[in-house]
C-alpha cells in the first residue's frame, strides 16, 4: 500500500499483501519467541547484523514489525518501534539517547510515571533533569544549553492538558542540537504529527487511544530509521527488554483500524461535553482545546486537526465536590487510562498524578480539585445524562 492513500486508509491496509500470506485477509500472528536459522553461517551473519531476518522475537517479530511500519506511516515517519508499555518506549528511548552528565528538559507537567522516572529514575544516574513551563518560549531558550541532550513534552500534557507549541519548541531545541521527544498519547497521529513540526522521535502509550479497546498494554515510537534501530538494539533489547508480545501487537493493530473513526466521535462528543460542562454552575474551570477560554486555545486551533477527547475540569467545591461527582457517576466508569470506547473519570492527584508530592503538584499545574475525563464513544446524550445526574444529586 504506496504512502499516497490516505490516514484510514493505511491504518487498515499498510504494509500487508493477503495474497503473500495464503490469502488471510488479517495479518498472521507470529507466536514464536525464536526463529530457526538455515545454516549456522547464517546464524552468525544475522547476529553480525550482515542478514536481514528475525533472530529472536526480544530483538523483533514478523507480527510486530507490520504493526511498526503502521505507526511509522501514520506519523509520517522512516520507521517504528514496538514495545511491551508507554513506560518501555519512555524509558527505552531515554536510556539511549543519556548518558550521566547529560540533561535533559521536560515540560512541567508529564504522565505521573513519566515524571517519576525522571525525577527519581533518571537523576539517580547522574542525569539532570529540568522542568520548564513550555508553552513559554523564553523561558525553554533561556534553559537550553550545549549540555542539553533531549527537549521531552507530551502533547497535549496528561492531565491539565497544557500544549506546547510543537515547532517552535523543535526549533529552540534544535538550536543546541538536542533530540525533540514528543509523547503523543493524548493526541495520536490522526490530530498532530509531531514529526511533520520537527519532532525527532515520537512515542505513544498504546494502550490508550491507538489501541482503542482497553484490551492491551502497548508502546510504541516512531522516528529516523537509524535512531529507531538503536534504541531497538540498546534500548529494548538490553537495557529494558520492554518487548511488545506478538498477540498485542494484532490488538493494537485492530485498534488502529478504526483509530481515525473513534477519534472524530471522540472528538466530537468531548467537545459537546466541554461546552456543557462550562456552562454548569458548579463547575469553575473546564480545560479542553476545543474551547475559546482554553489558554493554548490558539495553537490547538494549529496544531491540532480536531481538539482530541480529554477533558480536565474542576468544580467550585474542590477536591470534595469531585470525589463526591464521581462517586454517584453510574454509567461512566471511575477507572484510569483513558482512550477507551468506554468513558472514565480519574482523580490524578490521588491516582495516577500521585506520584508527585502536594508541592510538586502545586508547582506543576495539577490541583487537588483537578478531574480528568476520558470521553468514550457512548451515545453522548447518555454521557451528558450521567454527568447531569451526578452533579445535580438533589435531582
Ligand atoms: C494508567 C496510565 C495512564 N497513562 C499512561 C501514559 C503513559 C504510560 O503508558 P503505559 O501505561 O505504560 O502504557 C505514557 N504517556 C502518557 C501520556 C500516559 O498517559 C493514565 O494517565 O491513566
Amino acid at each position: 500500500m504506496s504512502d499516497t492513500k490516505g490516514f484510514a486508509t493505511r491504518a487498515i491496509h499498510h504494509a500487508y499483501d493477503p495474497m503473500q500470506n495464503e490469502g488471510a485477509l488479517t495479518p498472521p500472528m507470529h507466536l514464536t519467541s525464536t526463529f530457526v536459522f538455515e545454516n549456522a553461517e547464517a546464524g552468525g551473519e544475522m547476529f553480525a547484523g550482515e542478514r536481514e531476518g528475525h533472530v529472536y522475537s526480544r530483538i523483533s517479530n514478523p507480527t510486530c514489525a507490520l504493526l511498526e511500519q503502521r505507526i511509522a506511516t501514520l506519523e509520517g515517519a522512516e520507521a517504528g518501534l514496538a514495545l511491551a508499555s508507554g513506560m518501555g518506549a519512555v524509558t527505552a528511548i531515554l536510556w539511549t539517547l543519556l548518558s550521566p552528565g547529560d540533561e535533559v528538559i521536560v515540560d512541567k507537567t508529564l504522565y505521573g510515571c513519566t515524571f517519576a522516572y525522571m525525577r527519581h529514575g533518571l537523576s539517580k544516574w547522574g542525569v539532570t533533569v529540568t522542568h520548564v513551563d513550555m508553552t513559554d518560549a523564553d523561558a525553554l531558550r533561556a534553559a537550553v544549553s550545549d549540555k542539553t541532550r533531549v527537549v521531552y513534552f507530551e502533547t497535549p500534557a496528561n492531565p491539565n492538558m497544557r500544549l506546547v507549541d510543537i515547532k517552535q519548541a523543535a526549533e529552540i531545541a534544535h538550536s543546541v542540537d538536542a533530540q525533540v521527544v514528543v509523547d503523543n498519547t493524548y493526541a495520536t497521529p490522526y490530530l498532530t504529527r509531531p514529526i511533520k513540526l520537527g519532532a525527532d522521535l515520537v512515542l505513544h502509550s498504546a494502550t490508550k487511544y491507538l489501541g482503542g479497546h482497553g484490551d492491551v498494554v502497548a508502546g510504541l515510537v516512531a522516528g529516523r530509521a537509524e535512531q529507531i534501530a538503536e534504541i531497538r538494539l540498546v534500548g529494548m533489547k538490553d537495557m529494558t527488554g520492554a518487548v511488545m508480545a506478538p498477540f498485542n501487537a494484532m490488538l493494537v493493530m485492530r485498534g488502529m483500524k478504526t483509530l481515525a473513526l473513534r477519534m472524530d466521535r471522540h472528538c466530537a462528543s468531548a467537545q459537546t461535553v466541554a461546552e456543557w460542562l462550562e456552562a454548569q454552575p458548579g463547575v469553575a474551570k473546564v480545560h479542553f482545546p476545543g474551547l475559546k477560554s482554553f489558554e493554548q486555545h490558539a495553537i490547538a486551533k494549529d496544531q491540532m486537526a480536531k481538539p482530541g477527547g480529554m477533558i480536565a475540569f474542576e468544580l467550585e467545591g474542590g477536591m470534595e465536590a469531585g470525589i463526591s461527582l464521581m462517586n454517584r457517576l453510574e454509567m461512566i466508569q471511575r477507572a484510569v487510562s483513558l482512550g477507551d470506547a468506554e468513558t472514565l473519570i480519574q482523580h490524578p492527584a490521588s491516582m495516577t498524578h500521585s506520584t508527585y508530592t502536594p508541592e510538586e503538584r502545586a508547582e506543576h499545574g495539577i490541583s487537588d480539585g483537578l478531574v480528568r475525563l476520558s470521553v468514550g464513544l457512548e451515545e453522548v446524550a447518555d454521557i451528558l445524562d450521567d454527568l447531569h445526574q451526578a452533579l445535580s444529586p438533589e435531582m
